[in-house]
C-alpha cells in the first residue's frame, strides 16, 4: 500500500507509439497507426495503476512501451529514475531485471518444451551468476511464493490448468525481483472461478514484495478491486487519471462516465442508479483520429472547440486529471464544483495533491 510521501517508480511523459503503414507495390510509408499519442502518468512505488478502455485503445502497447519492448517515435519513459526511452537493447540489459510482464494467455506464453523449473529458471540464466543448485533453490522458493507444489517443478506447461500456468507465469516474472510489473490482462484467460485467486495472489505478492503494477484490463469490476488509481484510455490518449474511489463514484470524463455507467454500482442501496449511456458510432481508426479531441465523434457533450483543438489533460479536482473542454467549460462557470483548472506539466500528471 502507499505511504505518506510514495515516489515515482514510472514516470511516462508525452509518450508516442506509431506503427508504420506500408502500402502498393514498393511498400511506400504511406501513414501510421496512432496506438499511443501522447500519454502522461507517473506510478508510484508501490501502488497498483488501472488501464482500462475499449478494445484497440493502445493499452496494451502501452504496457510493452513501457518496458521497452518496442522502439518509442517520441516522449519519455523513465524508471526507477533511469531515462530508458533511446537505451539500445544492450543498455537495457542491466535494467531488465527491473521490470518484467505477465501476459494475458499463459498458454502461450510459456514454452511447452520446457519443465516448469527451466521456465522459472530461464531468466536467472540470463541475467544472475547462480549455478545450478542457486536457481534450483530459488525456482522452488518461487514456486512457493506463487502456490505452485514443489513436487510439480519437472512437469510442462500442458499438465497444469489454466490458473496454475499463470502462476507459472508470475513465477518466472518474479524470478530477478523486479519492482514494476506489466500485468497485461493477466485473468481474461481464466475461468471466472479463479480469477479472484490469480487476483488475490498479485495482491498478496505486492504486499510482500513491495511491487508496483500497471494493471491492463478489460474487466472494471477487477480494476475498482485491486487498483489505487486508474488511467481511462480513449484512442491512445488519456481520457481521465483519477483515484480509484473518486472515478468509480463519480467520473468526469463524458467517456469515463460511458465506460464505468456500465459497472454495477459498488452500494446495492445507493440512492441514486447510475444510468446506462450507451455511446453512439464506432471507435474511429487511430490511422486516421478525427482533429481535436479523440472522442468528439462520439461525445454526448461536444462543444464547437472540441472539433478543433485537442483537450490537456489538467488537475480539475485535488488528483483528478482529464482531458475535456466540456469538463473545462462547466469548471469555468462553477457548475460541477472542481477548482478552475490549471495546466500541468506532463510530468506531473497523475501527481497526488
Ligand atoms: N504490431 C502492430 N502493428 C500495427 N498496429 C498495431 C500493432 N499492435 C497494435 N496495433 C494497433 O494499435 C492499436 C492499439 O492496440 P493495442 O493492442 O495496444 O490496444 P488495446 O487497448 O490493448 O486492445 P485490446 O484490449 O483489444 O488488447 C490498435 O489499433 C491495434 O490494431
Amino acid at each position: 500500500m502507499l505511504d505518506e510521501s510514495p515516489r515515482k517508480l514510472v514516470q511516462v511523459e508525452d509518450l508516442r507509439l506509431y506503427f508504420p503503414i506500408h502500402t502498393g507495390v514498393l511498400r511506400r510509408h504511406t501513414g501510421d497507426v496512432k496506438a499511443v499519442d501522447g500519454v502522461s502518468f507517473d506510478i508510484f512505488e508501490g501502488e497498483t495503476l488501472g488501464l482500462v478502455g475499449e478494445s484497440g485503445c493502445g493499452k496494451s502497447t502501452v504496457g510493452r512501451a513501457l518496458l521497452r519492448l518496442y522502439d518509442l517515435s517520441g516522449g519519455k519513459v523513465r524508471i526507477d529514475g533511469t531515462d530508458i526511452s533511446d537505451l539500445s537493447v544492450g543498455e537495457l540489459r542491466p535494467i531488465r531485471p527491473k521490470m518484467q510482464m505477465v501476459f494475458q494467455d499463459p498458454q502461450a506464453s510459456l514454452n511447452p518444451r520446457m519443465t516448469v523449473s527451466e521456465i522459472i529458471g530461464e531468466p536467472l540464466v540470463e541475467h544472475t551468476d547462480l549455478d545450478a543448485a542457486g536457481r534450483q533453490a530459488r525456482v522452488l522458493e518461487l514456486m512457493d511464493q506463487v502456490g505452485l507444489n514443489r513436487i510439480f517443478q519437472n512437469r510442462f506447461p500442458y499438465e497444469f490448468s489454466g490458473g496454475q500456468r499463470q502462476r507459472i507465469g508470475i513465477a518466472r516474472a518474479l524470478a530477478l525481483n523486479p519492482k514494476f510489473i506489466v500485468c497485461d490482462e493477466p485473468i481474461a484467460a481464466l475461468d471466472v472461478s479463479i480469477q479472484a485467486q490469480v487476483v488475490n495472489l498479485l495482491e498478496d505478492l505486492q504486499d510482500k514484495l513491495g511491487l508496483t503494477y500497471l494493471f491492463i484490463s478489460h474487466d472494471l469490476s477487477m480494476v475498482r478491486h485491486i487498483a489505487d488509481r486508474v488511467c481511462v484510455m480513449y484512442l491512445g490518449r488519456v481520457a481521465e487519471l483519477s483515484p480509484r474511489d473518486d472515478l468509480y463514484a463519480n467520473p468526469l470524463h463524458p467517456y469515463a462516465k460511458a465506460l464505468l455507467s456500465a459497472v454495477p454500482e459498488a452500494d446495492p442501496n445507493a440512492e441514486t442508479t447510475r444510468q446506462r449511456i450507451i455511446l453512439k458510432g464506432d471507435v474511429p481508426s487511430p490511422a486516421n483520429p478525427p482533429k481535436g479531441c479523440a472522442f468528439c465523434t462520439r461525445c454526448p457533450e461536444v462543444e464547437a472547440i472540441c472539433k478543433t483543438e485537442a483537450p490537456a489533460l489538467r488537475e480539475v479536482a485535488p488528483g483528478r486529471h482529464v482531458a475535456c473542454h466540456f469538463v473545462e467549460i462547466q469548471n469555468r462557470a462553477g457548475s460541477t464544483g472542481p477548482k478552475k483548472p490549471e495546466a500541468i506539466e506532463p510530468n506531473q500528471q497523475g501527481e497526488r495533491a
